[in-house]
């Protein structure tokens, strides 16, 4: 590596016991006008698990297979770990990173689409963690990675495999309803550099992986963008249709199964185990719907090689080359410095790293 000597893991953060959950669930809707029913309901949710939310250790698992292959592929460099809302928090990594000697690092963050809750809350989240830790090391952060071949092709297997995973006579006419997390139609309007981004970018890997899996099964399957997970007052719109109206809807034409492919989570947060595993496919069955929920890309060894190769682009970027930049799609491949303005925080601007503003 030539301009980084660190790469962070940036992610959400989630609790890792009872006790954790409520100031877990205060952190990150401090200011964010959730109504108290809705936290109510998701605290639920964690406890439902014992108040431990999968994130965690998914993204423990993620460290080592990016340790791993950054070792088995010469990039020598520390892969440190901070969250937005849970231990580990960023400013304890950004602390630890500047003992140990570390100057610019590259951030690569779990979230792999424009928005407000996907970029920019995090790019703000970084500032105020370095705000907090004097010394800390400058921090640069990877190009969204959506539409890189890394995520989409095991996103494509995965989505082949649970077709196959239908009873047979659901599978020819079985629909794919590609799945993410709804926002605030506001938040949607203005995310990425024009507004629009983050349907924008998810229908593009709808619309790739939808292709790819016609090419595969030999049959185009009907497909939809849906959302999951929306929570604030009952008078904000939000993106529709919820996954379980569309499971209604779908059932309601006579469509035989249906996979449900949760696009906007790089690993089954509580919003694919609780929203999808359990409350979705509860609306299945009572439906007598055929449901397969496909699996995320997780650690998926293609996935953590994106990962790198990411990595690897930017720092050659940085020293002045023109590396290649994969992408597959409709879409070209996103800038790695947001622009000013790139996912407008609607409640007023707040110092933010990696972008013009
Ligand atoms: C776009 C998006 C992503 C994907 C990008 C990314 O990955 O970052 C994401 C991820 C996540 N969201 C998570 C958890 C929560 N999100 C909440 C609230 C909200 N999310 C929003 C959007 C998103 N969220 C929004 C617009 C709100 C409303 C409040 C606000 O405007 O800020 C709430 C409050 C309760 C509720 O309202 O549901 C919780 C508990 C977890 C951890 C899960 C786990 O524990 O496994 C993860 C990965
Ligand atoms: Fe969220």
């Amino acid at each position: 590596m030539k301009t980084y000597d660190a790469v962070l893991l940036v992610s959400f953060g989630g609790p890792e016991g009872p006790d954790d959950v409520i100031p877990f669930l205060e952190n990150v809707t401090r200011g964010r006008g959730i109504p108290r029913e809705r936290l109510a309901a998701v605290g639920e949710h964690y406890m439902l698990f014992g108040g431990v939310s999968p994130i965690n250790g998914q993204n423990r698992d993620l460290l080592e297979a990016l340790r791993r292959d950054f070792g088995e592929h010469g990039v020598d460099v520390p892969v440190y770990w901070g969250n937005r809302n849970w231990d580990p928090y960023l400013r304890d990594a950004l602390a630890q990173m500047r003992d140990d000697g570390v100057r610019r690092a590259l951030c690569v963050v779990t979230s792999a689409y424009a928005s407000y809750s996907g970029c920019r809350q995090y790019r703000e989240d970084l500032a105020a963690a370095t705000a907090e830790v004097p010394g800390a090391p400058a921090l640069d952060k990877v190009r969204h990675y959506f539409n890189h071949p890394g995520f989409v092709a095991p996103t494509v297997d995965a989505v082949v495999d649970s077709l196959a995973a239908l009873p047979e006579g659901a599978r020819e006419g079985a629909a794919i309803a590609f799945t993410t997390h709804s926002i605030p139609t506001g938040m949607a309007a203005a995310a990425g550099p024009e507004g629009g981004a983050y349907e924008r970018q998810h229908r593009a890997v709808a619309e790739v992986v939808a292709a790819e899996v016609a090419r595969r099964t030999g049959r185009a399957h009907r497909w939809d963008l849906v959302y999951c997970s929306r929570s604030g007052p009952p008078t904000q719109p939000w993106l529709e249709p919820d996954v379980n109206d569309h499971l209604e809807a779908l059932h309601g034409e006579g469509v035989p199964g249906v996979v449900v492919a949760p696009i906007g989570f790089v690993s089954d947060h509580m919003e694919v185990v609780y929203d999808l595993d359990t409350e979705a496919r509860e609306t299945a069955e009572r439906l007598g719907l055929p449901y397969q929920r496909a699996a995320t890309v997780g650690t998926d060894p293609r996935f953590v090689a994106a990962l790198r190769e990411l990595v690897v682009e930017r720092d050659e970027a940085e020293a002045g080359a023109r590396p290649a930049r994969p992408a597959v799609g409709a879409l070209p491949p996103s800038h790695d410095v947001c622009p000013v303005g790139c996912c407008r925080n609607l409640r007023g601007p707040r110092p933010a790293l990696c972008g013009r503003d």
